[in-house]
């Protein structure tokens, strides 16, 4: 059975215009699914549906059933069925509030671990995410963090409920090359351990295929193709798969060229 069914998902504007047009997939647990599309494809705001967080002035139609959930309808809060780690890093986190209380305000509330437990609960997490120094990472606020340490937080934050559906938004766009490596080994180690399902949304090819398994590609609001990751790399079907495969092999290519293959 599926953890996440999407079946003709339609996000429109305040004029009618469809920014996400008939969209359907699904999720099963343990699945790692990516949306993979240029930048204003409708990955976000097929994502935001999902966790029922659509922006004012947006109406979702179709159906979106998170765990049993209608998400359209009657949406109910998502938060020990599925978390989102966005591209920035501080979107997600408070600026005036330290690392460790963050991490602590989701287990307090959904797991409902006071004192010692809680306190035990956030090092658990920051262990996880594998922040060494966690003492000093607990009491740092955003600003005194870098950005790799920053996502390693807002990792821990959207993993303390143990969610069923992860949901990274391009997690590692904003990263430097080395940071992105990392960020990604984190990410896929979290969600074997846990068999936790991963929704992945990225316009990196390359990056999605180290993590995902079967993907959708995305343009202009529509799934244009669907498929294992690497026979749609290897045969892509669509024109518009077939350029962002030769876009990535130049890149690579170039890469190759200046020596700075990653
Ligand atoms: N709050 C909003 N109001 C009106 N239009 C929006 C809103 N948010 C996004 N859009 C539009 O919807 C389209 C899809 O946006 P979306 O953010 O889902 O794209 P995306 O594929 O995730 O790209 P990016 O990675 O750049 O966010 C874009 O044309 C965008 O301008």
């Amino acid at each position: 059975m599926s953890l996440l069914t999407v079946d003709g998902l339609t996000v429109r504007n305040g004029t009618g215009t469809a920014l996400v047009d008939d969209v359907s997939f699904s999720v099963a647990p343990g699945d790692r699914t990516g949306l993979i599309g240029e930048s204003g494809s409708g990955k976000s705001l097929t994502a935001l549906a999902v966790l029922g967080l659509l922006p004012p002035g947006l109406t979702a139609s179709g159906s979106i059933l998170l765990d049993g959930a209608d998400m359209i309808r009657a949406p109910r809060g998502h938060g020990q069925v599925a978390a989102i780690v966005f591209q920035e890093p501080l979107t997600a986190l408070d600026p005036l509030m330290t690392a460790g209380r963050q991490i602590a305000a989701p287990i307090r509330r959904f797991r409902g671990l006071r004192g010692a437990a809680l306190r035990s609960a956030v090092a658990e997490a920051l262990a996880e995410v594998h922040l060494t120094d966690a003492d000093r990472i607990a009491r740092s606020y955003p600003h005194q963090l870098s950005g790799g340490q920053r996502q390693r937080v807002a990792i821990a934050m959207a993993i303390a409920c143990r969610p069923k559906l992860l949901i990274a938004d391009e997690p590692t766009t904003a990263l430097d090359v080395t940071v992105q490596a990392e960020i990604l080994d984190l990410l896929d180690r979290i969600v074997t351990t846990r068999g936790t399902a991963l929704l992945f949304i990225t316009h990196d090819l390359p990056v999605a295929a180290k993590v995902v398994r079967d993907t959708h590609v995305m343009r202009h609001g529509r799934i244009v193709e669907s498929g294992p990751i690497l026979d749609l790399v290897s045969h892509p079907q669509h024109e518009y798969t077939r350029t962002l495969v030769d876009s990535a092999r130049r890149f690579d290519a170039a890469l190759k060229r200046t020596g700075r293959d990653s």
